[in-house]
């Protein structure tokens, strides 16, 4: 057996354990499409009897014919109705197991491990939450509304032609797989050629978009005219590659269509004979074409179903891989509460490494006390954001321990370690919310007087007075109202507010104007007072002040010591200072 196909039985499998418990429903829609089925196959036949009761002119018997009007009144009324009910109870079963997946999926989001996102691209784990469940819900919808109904009507039919002339439906029989096979050839013949388009269409966008997200180097280094070359082939070939996917995929109508009428002008001949021979009524042979015209639909239509369940079942593979995913280690049963201690932090010979083979902390030693300052700086690269994913606890240390007020970071609980510690980043982030919503980020239960004064103290309250409307000015998640330096001092705000003891502040001003940045180092000194402090430091100001400044270089750290220690030391930090800021 193909791996493929494994696959796709453990795909189904899990397909079915999520359907399970609607199985009252599935049971029902089942019903309704029997239902259906029999009431759309039942009226080819009162036609029929319709027929034999009209003889020839003066020999039509009025009254049979309208009690046969009733009856088929009834009829389609009664097949009406049960579709329209199926149909509301598919897509009952469909949103609902839909809605089950999603929420599966979005649980998992959040328990899946930093290193799951450095492995995929950002739009994965969207496109598999919102595209793939999608598609897959389609794909189950039309599964649900088209399979049952066309098996059945297929095999309703085909009782029926039998049991009228067993010798006709044969030929039925025989014939119809050619427009099955007409309609395969020509799909996997355009199946390819779609694939060319799709894969031509994907060339093309992320040409386009090397092209716009680079448009002042394109510019800068002349490559207009050979974007413009390699723009033409490409557009050119997804021209001729449509065309020919177009034209074949539109043969398949036609095709299918010139079959199906050879089998019903097939019927129509041999039902002639019969009837001529006496052993069909011309009411049966009506009955007959329609049944050899219905019974042809449905296979057309199932090899629809079949493509679309197939795309389904891999977007659903797709969603399974990512529930499958291995989450992050859990916090341990007798897991602790971490109370809001002084701020003490240890590394006792701690070990990290993001791949295995990649050496990069290798024992890191590290006892820093209560309000201390600690910069970090070192080459970039060196492991200063590495040292904040650890303490974070976003990703696990491979050996030693790291503590924090004394108690090492995996005995306690996540939420209650992070508590204790406030984030102020490089990269700002802001919700798409009121300006008060964002600062109470992390304190949802805070009064407005506690976030003016978590502004204020952030030097953000006078910005923020002068909004259109105030702290309930809506900013958007890019930020589009306000500037990269606001949007820090938000940031700064919102840490002030939640008061932990233990802060880590990336202090990288470059897309900040003079002035701002002043506001944003007096709010950083205001965050900071009485605080123990990791900074990744930018300033010369922040180093000289730090009452020790960890120098890294290749995930170690290979200095330590104030300012005025490493200078006298004439070391790599000393070099570093030269390079970078004696110049300043
Ligand atoms: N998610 C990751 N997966 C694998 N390797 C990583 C990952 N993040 C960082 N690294 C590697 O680990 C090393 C330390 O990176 P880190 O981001 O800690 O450096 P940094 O000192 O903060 O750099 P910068 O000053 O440029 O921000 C680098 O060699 C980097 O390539």
């Amino acid at each position: 057996m193909s791996k493929h196909t494994k696959l796709n039985r453990s795909t189904i499998r899990r397909v079915l354990r999520l359907i399970r418990p609607y199985a009252g429903l599935v049971a029902l829609t089942l019903t309704l499409a029997a239902i259906t089925v029999f009431t759309t196959l039942l009226a080819p036949v009162i036609s029929g009897k319709a027929v034999d009761l009209i003889l020839g002119p003066g020999q039509v018997d009025f009254a049979g014919l309208g009690k046969l009007a009733v009856a088929m009144a009834a009829t389609i009324l009664c097949t009406a109705v049960s579709q329209w009910l199926m149909n509301v109870v598919n897509n009952r079963i469909t949103f609902q197991v839909v809605r089950d997946m999603r929420v599966k999926a979005f649980e998992q989001m959040e328990i899946l491990p930093l290193k799951y996102m450095d492995a995929h691209r950002p739009g994965d784990a969207i496109s598999r939450i919102t595209t793939d469940v999608e598609q897959f819900s389609d794909g189950l919808l039309m599964g649900f509304t088209q399979l049952f109904t066309g098996v059945l009507t297929i095999l309703g039919t085909l009782g029926v032609m039998i049991s009228i002339d067993w010798r006709i439906a044969l030929v039925v029989v025989a014939l119809t797989p050619l427009s099955i096979f007409v309609a395969r050839f020509i799909a996997t013949h355009t199946y390819s050629m779609f694939k060319v388009q799709s894969e031509t269409r994907a060339e093309m966008t992320s040409l386009v978009e090397e092209l716009v997200g680079n448009e002042h180097l394109v510019r800068a280094f002349g490559y207009e005219s050979r974007a413009e070359s390699r723009f033409e082939r490409i557009n050119l070939d997804l021209q001729k590659c449509g065309v020919r996917a177009v034209f074949f995929s539109s043969l398949t109508n036609p095709c299918t269509r010139f079959v199906n009428s050879l089998v019903y002008a097939a019927v129509g001949v041999l039902g002639a004979f019969a009837a001529i021979a006496g052993s069909l009524t011309v009411g049966e042979l009506s009955v007959f074409l329609n049944y050899a015209n219905q019974y042809t639909k449905p296979f057309n239509d199932i090899s629809d179903v079949m493509t679309e369940l197939q795309n389904a079942l891999a977007c659903a593979q797709r969603v399974f891989d990512l529930i499958d995913e291995t989450p992050i280690v859990p916090d341990a049963p007798d897991a602790v509460v971490l109370p809001a201690g002084a701020g003490s932090v240890e590394f006792e010979h701690v070990k990290f490494r993001y791949a295995s083979d990649v050496p990069l902390i290798e024992d890191m030693n590290l006892r820093v006390w209560p309000g201390q300052r600690i910069a970090l700086v070192g080459p970039t690269g060196c492991g200063k954001t590495t040292l904040v994913n650890l303490l974070m606890r976003f990703y696990e240390i491979n050996g030693g321990c790291l503590k924090v007020d004394g108690h090492p970071i995996d005995t306690v609980t996540r939420d209650s370690l992070r508590a204790n510690l406030g984030m102020v980043l490089q990269e700002t982030w802001l919700k798409s919310g009121t300006i008060a919503e964002n600062i109470a980020y992390g304190k949802p239960d805070a009064t407005r007087e506690e976030i003016i004064e978590a502004a204020k103290k952030a030097r953000a309250h006078s910005f923020i007075c002068r909004l259109p409307h105030g702290y309930d000015t809506v900013v958007a998640e890019d930020g589009g109202n306000i500037s990269q330096g606001q949007r820090q001092l938000l940031c700064i705000a919102r840490v002030m507010l939640r008061r932990p003891p233990i802060l880590i502040l990336d202090e990288a001003t470059s897309s900040i104007d003079t002035r701002t940045e002043v506001l944003v180092q007096d709010a950083f000194e205001e965050l900071m007072k009485g605080r123990t402090s990791f900074i990744v430091a930018h300033r010369l100001s922040t180093i000289k002040n730090a009452d020790q400044i960890l120098v890294m270089n290749a995930g170690n750290i290979i200095e330590r010591g104030t300012h005025d220690e490493l200078l006298a030391k004439g070391g790599f930090y000393a070099r570093l200072y030269e390079s970078q800021f004696a110049k300043a």
